[in-house]
């Protein structure tokens, strides 16, 4: 029987070369879930996400994604497995000399036999999702950002996929458009049953479409909820990050030997 969680995360520890990035995070996913992941810029979370589409191997620990554990994939295991997982890393750019309709159906072309006729019906039912059905004869440079976004979106559903992942889906978004995004991620999760890990700084929006939320910190997970519990936490760095308070455990200034040390020393030059 299908488990209900798609991720399952555990000890999993990573560096680039010397330098720790993850220590130690454990962390299930369910299907039909979104799930967001914050963070301090610089914590981990892209290389989070690198790890579970098995870009990078783990130092220890594993990620496993639908039962399988990623790094112990052969190389066409790991081709196959992808094709189940989109990924938008800060909204992947389309193809610029591709129509709309084009861009959604490439990946149909490149990995189905389709033909052509169920690829018409399968793109304009992915377009009709995301509300631009009317605009598949469109260029990329005739859209706006928001519209853009859209189709990416639609593209990265073209193959059904368990899970998509979205590195800053929100950012450069005026408000209403970012509205648009974050309920087409929870509307789409819920309609194709898919999975959503949303990598994002942007609290408030997500805390609106999410179901669960990780906070990572100097690569470990500082505390985690549902975006009530989240709401409700008095944790000082959970505080920080909702409210975007300025200074708090993730400090504003960079660290520095004791400032009348510094004023001491300037003084001595003159
Ligand atoms: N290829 C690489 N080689 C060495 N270090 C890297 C590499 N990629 C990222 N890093 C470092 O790993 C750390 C984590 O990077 P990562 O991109 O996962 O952070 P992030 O939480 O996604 O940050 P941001 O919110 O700023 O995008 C950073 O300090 C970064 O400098």
């Amino acid at each position: 029987m299908a488990s209900e969680s798609l991720i399952e995360i555990q000890g999993l520890n990573f560096s680039y070369g010397q330098r720790p990035i993850l220590k130690g995070i454990d962390m299930t996913m369910g299907r039909g879930k979104v799930i967001a992941i914050m963070g301090g810029s610089g914590s981990g979370k892209t290389t989070l996400l690198r790890l579970i589409g098995g870009a990078v191997r783990p130092t220890s620990g594993y990620v496993k994604v639908a039962g399988q554990v990623v790094h112990k994939l052969k190389r066409d295991e790991l081709f196959r497995m992808r094709r189940k997982m989109s990924m938008l890393f800060q909204f992947g750019a389309l193809f610029t000399d591709l129509s709309v309709f084009d861009n959604v159906a490439f990946q149909m072309r490149e990995h189905t036999n389709l033909p052509e006729s169920m690829i018409r019906d399968l793109v304009l039912m992915k377009l009709q999702a995301v509300g631009l059905r009317g605009a598949h004869e469109l260029m990329p440079n005739q859209l706006s950002g928001g519209m853009a976004r859209r189709v990416a979106l639609a593209r990265s559903i073209a193959l059904d996929p368990l899970l998509i992942m979205y590195d800053e889906p929100f950012t450069g978004l005026d408000p209403i458009s970012l509205t648009v995004i974050g309920n087409l991620i929870r509307r789409l999760t819920d309609a194709l049953g898919m999975t959503s890990i949303v990598v994002t700084h942007d609290v408030q929006e997500s805390l609106k479409i999410v179901d669960y939320v990780y906070f990572i910190a100097d690569g470990v997970i500082a505390a985690h909820g549902t975006p009530d519990e989240v709401r409700r936490s008095v944790a000082p760095f959970v505080h920080q990050f909702v409210h975007g308070e300025e200074d708090g455990p993730v400090s504003f200034h960079y660290p520095a030997r004791p400032y009348a040390q510094d004023l001491k020393l300037e003084g001595s030059f003159a």
